[in-house]
């Protein structure tokens, strides 16, 4: 079944700004699904219709089955949510917390259980939130969104601010939660953090939508190659590997010759090429990140964005589930 699903939607903040496109986008229930694009995209004007805090100048908006601008109570009450700048209070202690959301929510909750999902000790539940690290804040806002076992998680940039020590963190948690069938839909401008967690990725530019995919899908559909570097006994005076097709950059240091392949077939021919002339002592290959990905689709302006071809209007490059 369908968690998310917007039509055509688009907002305009005033004649200028186009904050989100003709978004054509589908989440399915029990997929984490990052929501990825650099800043001003649009990603939290789309979090704020899903939960009608803004009204879509145009298009259709479904979340869990409801349309948000008729039962934003029926979402709301099946939907966590971790805000980008979640507020807490510094007197609080991390159990009052989730005691007043639970209460709020008229939801029953085991506070240390949920808190310790979320790796806070039941000695850290108990300090005021003001003494928080970061990174506990953080968490603490997760185990609030947690409240009332929510079929679906909404997160706008969850590990916004922490360090990478706590971003992992943070994304094994994320994972965990994302367990018994809830989805999740997270925003991030942090490709590493949605590669490491999400079953699918939908990259936003500009309000548009120019990617969606596994990770590896859609590092696969755009061919980007990678690099491959070889060992060798020792370097031949002749090297033609430059007039290969898809070979460039092919550098030199002391007996590794390095190449960036942008066809992936071609590394055989590179291969095959120094073997001839030389005696091959080690291989090492390594695909395109994801960086690389990312940043050809959102480098683009919205004119020479690269091609789409969907029934939903962008490049669908296969879905794991
Ligand atoms: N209330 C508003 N009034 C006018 N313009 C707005 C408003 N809210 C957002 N915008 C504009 O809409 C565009 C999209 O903003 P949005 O905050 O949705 O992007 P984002 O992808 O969430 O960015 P970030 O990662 O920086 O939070 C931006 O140009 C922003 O300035």
């Amino acid at each position: 079944m369908t968690a998310i699903e917007t039509k055509h939607l688009t907002k305009r903040f005033n004649e200028e700004v186009v904050a989100v496109d003709r978004l054509d986008l589908r989440v399915t229930e029990g997929e984490v699904f990052g929501f990825l694009g650099p800043n001003g995209a649009g990603k939290s004007t789309v979090i704020n219709v899903l939960l009608d805090f803004v009204r879509p100048t145009e298009g259709d908006v479904t979340v869990l089955g409801y349309d948000p601008t008729t039962d934003a109570e029926q979402i709301r009450r099946r939907t966590g949510v971790l805000p980008e700048g979640a507020s807490l209070y510094a007197r609080l202690t991390g159990r009052e917390h989730i005691g007043w959301v639970a209460r709020a929510n008229d939801a029953t909750v085991d506070v240390d259980s949920l808190l310790s999902r979320v790796g806070l000790s039941s000695d850290e539940a108990g300090r005021a939130v003001g003494d928080y690290s970061k990174g506990m804040r953080r968490r603490l806002a997760l185990a609030m969104a947690l409240v009332g076992d929510p079929e679906l998680l909404i997160l706008d940039e969850p590990s916004a601010g922490l360090d990478p020590t706590g971003m992992q963190e943070f994304r094994e948690i994320i994972r965990a939660e994302a367990g018994d069938g809830r989805t999740v839909f997270f925003s991030s401008h942090i490709l590493g953090e949605v590669e490491a967690v999400c079953d699918r990725i939908g990259i936003l530019n500009d309000g548009c939508l120019v990617a969606t995919g596994t990770p590896d899908a859609l590092r696969s559909n755009l061919d980007l190659g990678g690099t491959i570097s070889i060992d060798v006994a020792y370097v031949p005076d002749a090297l033609a590997l430059n007039a290969i097709d898809g070979v460039e950059d092919v550098t030199i240091d002391e007996s590794t010759i390095t190449a960036t392949i942008t066809d992936s077939t071609k590394k055989i021919e590179v291969i095959s090429e120094l073997d001839e002339h030389t005696r091959i002592l080690d291989i090492t290959s390594a695909e395109t990140s994801l960086e690389r990905l990312f940043n050809t689709y959102t480098s683009s302006s919205r004119e020479d964005a690269p091609a789409v071809d969907n029934e939903i209007g962008a490049a669908e490059v296969g879905v794991k589930r």
